[in-house]
């Protein structure tokens, strides 16, 4: 690693990956609990889901030969021998020639092995059906054990439950899962002009929006955003409000004070922290050029500029992923609308906003503005990449587009 050295993204993001380990405790919790954090286990079925043979249909069950031939002209006839109760068992079980009332989710009566839609059956008298339309075996029915096993790997160790994950555990009846704390990530604003949001701004002011931005990503990624203020630009002052966000989190982000003015302590504060310190500071990457990457112990700290477009950007490509490991971003390709310059020698991320033409074809929109202006983050749906080595990309061409 060198510190003069200006890293794109890809390079700047394994040198942090070489020197961070974020881990927190494993814990038991109920499901709700787990939503969006780890799994520190593998989790297996400890039953058959569904447990019986369902109906996915309201109809009657019946034996599929029974139906075989059936038509509007010619319909097949059944007693109906009986009704199955939603939660109970079937009344016994259906003989060659029967049919019994069932709804979507009732089990399936044994001897039967499919389900008529009532659509597609006629009411003779209290007792007889007929059927119009034949179905096959298997038809209009899951099977015990069509969701799960038993004993199968629901899902591994590592993966971060969505809802339909706890949905899946809940229908399998696990109650409890281990799960990894959630990550705690301190967020430490910096600028002698940056006020709360709650003060009205004098000449020269501005009121704080990082806070805001990056609280908002960190909990994207299932993680617990602890907010330390706006702190002053000053050494002493910042390097205690820093050793105080070590101690309480895993993570900490700063923003503004990492460029190169006369006011700009962040990095030597990063650096007396202690080792490995500062593991670089400049990234080859618009917007982002002043970020600092270091880790203390194996503590993850970044210095983000202090423009709120540069630090969700920066956060959005090179913090996410160590926060948020199993995140994948799926980039699309889209054509660009106008051409976009770029200086060789820098990674660019331009925000686009993306449409469908007339074909269908996905095209981004890029939207002017500078990176102090918030609101085209608003428009923006992703960021269009444009490799280091590219001097432009011409109207009409496909870019690769990171969806946020
Ligand atoms: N002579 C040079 N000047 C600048 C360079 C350069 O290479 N040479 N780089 C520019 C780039 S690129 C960026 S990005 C900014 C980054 O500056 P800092 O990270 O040091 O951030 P600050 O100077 O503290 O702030 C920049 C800008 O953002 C506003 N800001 C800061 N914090 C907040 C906040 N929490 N909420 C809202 N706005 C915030 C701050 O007022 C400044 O306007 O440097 C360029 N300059
Ligand atoms: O890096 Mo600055 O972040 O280009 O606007």
């Amino acid at each position: 690693m060198d510190l003069f050295r200006a890293y794109v993204i890809a390079d700047a993001l394994s040198i942090l990956r070489d020197h961070v380990r974020l881990e927190t405790p494993g814990e038991d919790t109920g499901l709700l609990a787990a939503l969006h954090r780890t799994l520190d286990e593998d989790v297996f079925a400890p039953e058959d889901v569904p447990a019986f043979d369902r109906s996915t249909m309201d109809g009657f069950a019946v034996l599929a030969r029974d139906t075989f031939g059936a038509s509007e002209g010619l319909p097949a006839y059944l007693e109906v021998a009986g009704e199955v109760l939603m939660g109970h068992s079937p009344p016994g079980r259906l003989e060659t020639g029967q049919a019994f009332r069932i709804a979507t989710g009732g089990m399936l009566p044994e001897g039967a092995d499919a389900v008529v839609m009532v659509e597609h059956t006629e009411d003779l008298d209290e007792r007889t059906i007929g059927v119009t339309r034949p179905v096959a075996p298997g038809e209009n029915l899951i099977r015990r054990g069509d969701d799960l096993t038993q004993g199968v790997l629901l899902l591994p160790r590592g993966h971060r439950l969505r809802p339909q994950d706890v949905g899946l555990l809940a229908a399998a009846g696990v109650t409890r899962v281990r799960t990894r704390k959630r990550l705690r990530v301190g967020i430490v604003t910096t600028g002698d002009e940056v006020v709360p949001v709650g003060q009205t701004p004098g000449p020269g002011q501005v009121r704080d929006v990082n806070s805001y931005t990056l609280s908002g990503q960190v909990h994207e990624c299932g993680a617990e955003p602890v907010v330390y203020g706006i702190v002053r630009d000053d050494f002493d002052t910042l390097a205690g409000v820093m050793r105080r966000a070590l101690d309480e989190t895993q993570a900490v982000l700063i923003s503004g004070g990492s460029s190169v003015g006369r006011r700009d302590v962040t990095v030597d504060v990063v650096a007396s922290l202690g080792a490995p310190g500062v593991l670089f500071h400049g990234l080859a990457v618009r917007p982002g050029k002043p970020t600092i990457g270091a880790a203390i112990g194996e503590k993850l700290v970044v210095g983000l500029p202090g423009h709120p477009v540069s630090a969700m950007v920066v956060f959005a490509l090179l913090v996410r992923p160590l926060l948020d490991p199993g995140y994948r971003a799926f980039p699309v390709r889209a054509r660009v609308t106008r051409s976009l310059t770029s200086q060789a020698g820098k990674e660019d991320y331009v925000r686009v906003r993306l449409e469908r033409d007339g074909e269908g074809r996905l095209t981004a929109d890029p939207i002017p503005g500078k990176s102090g202006l918030i609101a085209t983050m608003v428009r923006a749906d992703g960021l269009a990449r444009i490799p280091l080595e590219s001097r432009g990309v011409a109207a009409g061409e496909e870019v690769e587009v990171i969806p946020f």
